[in-house]
């Protein structure tokens, strides 16, 4: 019997010839993440008792993104605590202040095909969208790993996820995987690895591909996969990565628990209504609904090429009178990418303010929160009630394009609408 990614990548970290879903194997971690939230502060008690030697510094990389900038005396406390911590152990990788972590870490060379990361934070899935099995531990297991550099893990069964067929303009990543978790349901995929495949999901671009893995939690996953190839190559050597890379890819005749076929030409753009991820509706039947905000950032959809599509709807216009734009491009690489070709000027002259790169206005930390009654229009990955602030307010998702149309007309907007002249 053929292994899937998710088995052939935890039978080498186990070093085993195979595995199969179901088993328990000890594995090693290539990465350890972090970050001031979920970080040092949490784990330093346990650590210290039990030996407070970490297993490699070199694997140990910890990201100040919630915290940042602080807005809070105990924000400020956190924040240095992490970095002294950092200084500490001597770690070869601290960064702060420039972006959320699972998209700082790709931009480091971090995240690479067949790497076991393992992080404290519920996103670092999206590292499967480079080929790695990445997901989320909580802060008392990342003690051990800490300490021994393995913990035990179950190998999940996968859902193949297949996408054929050519996306429609207007139409993104950020739709597919709204329309996926709808059917798949916010916990459908509990303890399981989603492998994407499919010609719709060979043709995104690495930006894409992050957004669907980045969401594989959000149906419950542990991680979603999907098979590195060229392009992720280029991704990596263009952020220094020169080393020989193993690809690990599921066999033909692979064992799937279950798979769901989509054709990406016959899909519009998709909304997620408050308060869950799964409450996932077609834009054209939740159009009109007014917002106060709008957001358009996150370690889900912040990156150039999100800024980019929103620069095209928003170029020459403005925003609608009375609501707020936040703009957080997702790491400072891609501001200055985004400064250089003259995009943050375009969104800046359509009213949008652009805040450093930070989780802060993405879960409400530490900007951008909203009021009882307030309403958003987010790109960011959840939902769930009080995600931004009051548990008053209301939050819906989609993607950048659909966000940028929204905060021109203050109310939710097919965005083909500007994206596509006489189509609607
Ligand atoms: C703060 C943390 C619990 C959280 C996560 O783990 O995902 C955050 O990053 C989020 O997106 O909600
Ligand atoms: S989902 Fe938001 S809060 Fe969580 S890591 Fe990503 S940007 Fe940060």
């Amino acid at each position: 019997m053929g292994m899937t990614m998710s088995e052939k990548i935890l039978a080498k970290a186990s070093c085993q010839p195979s595995v199969k879903a179901g088993d328990i194997v000890w594995a090693q971690v290539d990465i350890a993440l972090m970050h001031d939230l979920l970080g040092p502060w949490l784990v330093d008690g346990g650590f210290k008792r039990l030996g407070g030697k970490l297993y490699d510094k070199e694997k140990v990389v910890i990201v100040s993104d919630h915290c940042t900038p602080p807005a809070t005396v105990q924000q400020a406390d956190i924040l240095k605590f992490t970095r002294d911590w950092a200084k500490e152990q001597d770690l070869s990788y601290y960064y702060e202040f420039e972006g959320p972590c699972h998209q700082v870490i790709a931009e480091h060379g971090h995240v690479r095909p067949g790497r076991v990361i393992l992080g404290t934070d519920s996103h670092t899935c999206m590292a499967g969208g480079l080929g790695a099995f990445a997901t989320g531990i909580g802060s008392t297991e990342m003690i051990g790993v800490l300490l021994t550099g393995e913990t035990w893990l179950k190998v999940p069964e996968t859902i193949k996820i297949v996408w054929e067929g050519e996306l429609p303009e207007g139409v993104y990543a950020k739709d597919m995987v709204l329309k996926t978790i709808k059917d798949l349901g916010h916990a459908g995929a509990t303890y399981q690895a989603l492998e994407f495949s499919g010609s719709a999901i060979q043709n995104l671009s690495i930006d894409e591909r992050l957004v669907l893995s980045n969401m594989a939690v959000e149906a419950g996953a542990k991680t979603g996969l999907i098979e590195p190839d060229e392009k992720v190559m280029e991704y990596l050597r263009a952020r220094g990565v020169t080393d020989d890379i193993e690809f690990f890819k599921s066999d033909e005749d692979a064992e799937y628990i279950r798979t769901l076929h989509y054709n990406a030409s016959e899909l519009e753009p998709q909304v997620a209504c408050p308060h869950e991820v799964d409450n996932v509706h077609p834009v054209s039947s939740v159009q009109g609904v007014k917002v106060d905000q709008v957001y358009l950032g996150s370690c889900t959809n912040g990156r150039i090429n999100d800024l980019r599509i929103a620069a095209k709807i928003l170029k020459g216009k403005k925003i609608a009178k009375g609501i707020r734009c936040l703009v957080v491009p997702a790491s400072q690489h891609i501001w200055m990418q985004a400064s250089k070709e003259g995009i943050l000027d375009i969104l800046t002259e359509a009213g949008c303010i652009v805040n450093m790169p930070s989780c802060g206005a993405c879960g409400g930390f530490t900007s951008g929160v909203i009021g009882a009654g307030e309403v958003v229009m987010s790109s960011s990955n959840r939902n769930f009630r009080g995600r931004m602030g009051s548990p008053k307010g209301e939050v819906y998702l989609g993607s950048p394009a659909s966000v940028a149309a929204t905060a021109l007309e203050g109310k939710i907007t097919d965005p083909r609408k500007y994206l596509l002249e006489g189509v609607l």
